[in-house]
């Protein structure tokens, strides 16, 4: 007994063993051979139906395979083995697209059950009863889903239901939304009458190469024949994946930045379409038509026109939304097609494999284990990746950077360790072959048209490729600089253009300040400027007070309408919601956002370094709310352009090639820029980000800037504000004090910070004789800022620092700021001002 009992227990041992093993095997099956398990039972099914159905190949099973089949769809059932092939098909190639695979199945499952439903109702909706007439109609689901639509609706209502159906099935697999149809017809149509292969063609010669900062550096190519295929099946994947992400896009980003493009993850890339992915903007399609801002509903002409290809944005903004130019004006934006398309993005080419060579044999020579895993080509630099072995120190390699610089012969060499979010060191080398980024890729690429907002512009390209946006409404202020040729004045360009590109004057006014008298020229007399160019310093200092005044006049609006920042005051004016005081004529309207570009800051240190030094800080810390923006841009990033103040107040940072470490740490506070290669080379620290991110600025050809100027110039004059370089209005400066104020608002700024009335010390600082010491001292005495002197001790001060601003303001002859005065008076408003001067917008407006 015990040894039968044992021999049992063995064997059911075994066989359980044996049934687990299995189990758990087919459990550990990696998920890719699962699915491709399922499409091979497919397959398999589709086979098997085909036989019966199509040729009647019935063995026993026939009978039942066809009564299954026919009894489930009836006469559809002849396309059930073409739908359950080409299931396996999509399974067997796309395993991982779990979603979309999800999307598609039940989009044909609603077609199938449709087309059943149709085919019943037509074929006189037989019952249950006849089951012969139902396998002869569309089966039990046709029988399902027909007979009580019919019944309950009659046949032509249920027939029109059903064909509903079968439509929302197929926009379901196409992933089409209902708002696509048309421009995806159209783009279909373009593809079929070969308008696109064209295009696409041309871009044919360069090679495919896998993005090789994500794989191995020596990626077999596949052979540029199938390029043109495969583009196009990207570009329709990009647009799907693009609308997605433009659903998803929140308004308020800080700025828009391309994502990284991983392998095998659908994330929505900005990259060259020669990387792993496609960037919608180099889609061939034609250009958009101008995007059109109609004037208010009076307006009779063109509605305003939609884009061919890409949703909802286009080169503008939501045309529902906009603060429309009173009166008949027709304002159009310039057409996408003003700026050119660059050069193709390459993503490799015969030189970054010479870099790769010399960086593997300068790493065998010091013998370090280290490799070099990939790269990630920039227009300008490219991003070589070394992955160390284990126990390899990091500074065996950043301790190479001179070696590496002698290997691959050039000076530029940055090395960054890690490379942020990757277990890697970064070696950027400059391109020997290098790339222009044109504006126009830039503005048409899918990370521009993300957002709508008007102070969006086209900053470049980063050094994977992906292109860079920002929003200048976000920034709030930026800092640019730069050695001379550096690429400033390229960057100033191409963010004036960005502007006149996508947003109506209506939306953004600018104050052009250019003391070079050269830079900006060309804009003279756009629509988008409030004052002429103002190239004179003095009048640019003026002009940054009336900043100030005109923030304050906008503030006080704010609070006397119960708004915090601009655009939610606008958005309530576009809804209607807003309505002026009783009593008052006012004419309620829109605040444009104010951008305020300074050409060249030094040159205002120049002249006013007190007044604009103030003047800039208090824009800088309240403007934000009201709409206005500073840009400020120098040559000479140095402690006394680029004050401790400025700085603190200017968040946002551009970099260009620096001639110093020192100007470097000045507007990045890190060192970096020295090491850029210039020409629009740049290290680009937006508001809140923790590292600079390289960037290659984007380029705008004069002939391009000449066109759009034009276009916008000829639509609309300019309405200039009077007052803007007019003196500030009560402002005297007390006659004794003269040609002194700035060195006198000094003195006192410092007094009165350290509470040390001492003439020597006024000496040392200020760097001025013992009798302009005692002239500046007797100054403030008379103005009770110190008390009489004492002999050789220091003078007692009799202001508090918590006063210093207002006595700043008295010294410089201010009255609205003196203490206990009557509260400050502002320009009653923007808009009323325009009217109060008889100036009028053209077309009858403000
Ligand atoms: N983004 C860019 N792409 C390609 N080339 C550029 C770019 N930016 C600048 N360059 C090249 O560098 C030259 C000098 O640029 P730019 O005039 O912008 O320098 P800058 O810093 O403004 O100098 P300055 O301060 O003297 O005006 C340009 O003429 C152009 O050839």
């Amino acid at each position: 007994m015990r040894i039968v009992k044992g021999v049992w227990m063995g064997s059911a041992h075994l066989v359980g063993g044996a049934a687990r093993r299995v189990g758990r095997d087919a459990r550990d099956l990696d998920p890719s051979h699962r699915r491709d398990g399922l499409a091979f039972t497919l397959l398999g099914i589709a086979v098997v139906v085909a036989a019966r159905e199509w040729w009647s190949l019935s063995g026993t099973a026939g009978g039942v395979v066809h009564n299954i089949v026919a009894g489930t769809f009836g006469v559809v059932g002849v396309v059930v083995p073409v739908l359950l092939l080409a299931t396996s098909v999509r399974l067997m190639r796309h395993p991982d697209r779990g979603q979309a695979n999800g999307r598609i199945g039940i989009g044909l499952g609603a077609i199938l059950l449709a087309v059943c439903g149709l085919v019943h109702v037509f074929a006189g909706t037989p019952g249950t009863d006849d089951m012969d007439a139902v396998r002869g109609a569309g089966g039990m689901l046709g029988l399902i889903v027909g007979t009580p639509l019919a019944t309950l609706l009659t046949v032509p209502v249920a027939a029109v239901l059903l064909f509903l159906l079968a439509f929302f099935g197929v926009l379901v697999v196409t992933a089409t939304p209902v708002h696509q149809i048309v421009p995806r017809l159209r783009a279909l149509y373009r593809r079929l009458t070969g308008q696109h292969d064209e295009a696409e063609g041309a871009e044919d010669d360069e090679p495919l190469i896998i993005n090789a900062g994500h794989t191995a550096v020596d990626e077999p190519e596949p052979r540029p024949k199938r390029l043109g295929r495969l583009r196009r099946r990207r570009a329709e994947r990009a647009a799907a994946l693009d609308e997605a992400a433009l659903e998803a896009y929140e308004a308020d980003e800080a700025f828009v930045r391309a994502a990284v493009v991983v392998p095998g993850s659908e994330v929505d890339g900005d990259h060259d379409d020669a990387t792993a992915h496609l960037d919608p903007a180099r889609d061939p399609a034609p250009a958009t038509e101008p995007t059109t801002v109609v004037a208010e509903a009076t307006s009779t002409t063109a509605a305003p026109t939609k884009p061919a290809l890409t949703p909802p944005v286009t080169t503008g903004v939501p045309r529902g939304e906009q603060p429309m130019l009173d009166g008949e004006v027709l304002y159009t934006l310039p057409s996408e097609d003003s700026l050119v398309k660059g050069a193709p993005h390459k993503v490799r080419s015969a030189a970054n494999d010479r870099v790769v060579e010399s960086l593997t044999s300068v790493l065998e020579q010091f013998e370090i284990d280290a490799k070099v895993t990939g790269f990630t080509r920039g227009p300008t630099v490219t991003r070589y990746e070394v992955e160390l072995g284990p126990a390899v120190k990091v500074e065996r390699v950043t301790a190479l950077s001179k070696n590496i610089a002698y290997a691959v012969a050039s000076a530029d060499v940055r090395i960054l360790s890690p490379i942020p979010g990757k277990s890697a060191i970064g070696i950027e080398i400059p391109n020997t072959d290098r790339e222009t980024v044109a504006l126009g890729d830039v503005l048409r690429s899918a990370a521009a048209k993300r957002s709508d907002h008007p102070m969006v512009i086209g900053v470049g390209k980063d050094v994977e490729g992906g292109y860079v946006t920002a929003n200048l409404a976000k920034m709030p202020h930026l800092l640019v600089a730069g050695a001379t040729g550096a690429g400033k004045s390229s960057f100033v360009n191409s963010m004036i253009v960005s502007i006149l590109m996508r947003a109506t004057p209506d939306e953004v006014r600018m104050v052009l300040v250019d003391p070079k008298r050269v830079e900006l020229t060309i804009y003279e007399g756009i629509p988008h400027l409030i004052t002429p160019i103002i190239t004179n310093p003095k009048k640019a200092a003026e002009a940054l007070e009336w900043v100030v005044r005109e923030m304050e006049a906008r503030y006080d609006d704010l609070a006397m309408f119960g708004f915090k920042h601009i655009d939610d005051f606008n958005a309530a004016v576009r809804a209607g919601k807003v309505k002026p005081l009783p009593g008052s004529e006012r004419k309620i309207a829109t605040y444009p956002y104010l951008l305020v570009i300074v050409d060249e800051l030094a040159d205002l240190m120049m002249v006013a370094p007190r007044d604009v030094e103030a003047s800039i800080q208090r824009i800088t810390q309240l403007a934000r709310a009201a709409g206005i923006h500073l840009v400020l841009a120098t040559q000479r990033p140095s402690v006394d352009v680029v004050t401790g103040l400025i700085k603190a107040n200017v968040p946002s940072r551009l970099a260009f090639a620096t001639s110093s470490l020192t100007d470097s740490r000045v507007v990045l506070d890190q060192p970096g820029a020295e090491k850029l290669i210039g020409q629009g080379d740049a290290l680009f620290l937006p508001m809140g980000a923790a590292k600079p991110m390289r960037t290659q600025g984007a380029w705008v050809a004069e002939s391009e800037i000449h066109a759009v100027v034009s276009h916008v110039k000829t639509q609309l004059k300019p309405t200039y504000r009077q007052d803007i370089t007019a003196a500030a209005p009560k402002k005297q400066v007390d006659e004794d004090i003269g040609d002194d104020l700035d060195l006198l608002l000094q003195a006192a700024e410092l007094v009165v910070t350290t509470q040390f009335g001492s003439t020597s010390m006024l000496q040392r600082k200020l760097r001025v004789g013992f009798a302009k010491a005692g002239r500046l001292m007797d100054l403030l005495e008379s103005r009770e800022i110190v008390g009489p002197s004492e002999g050789s001790k220091a003078r007692e001060v009799l202001v508090q620092p918590d006063d210093l601003p207002a006595t700043l303001a008295m010294l410089r002859g201010a009255p609205e700021a003196l203490p206990g005065d009557e509260p400050i008076p502002v320009a009653t408003d923007y808009h009323d001002d325009l009217e109060d001067e008889g100036q009028d917008w053209p077309g009858g407006g403000r």
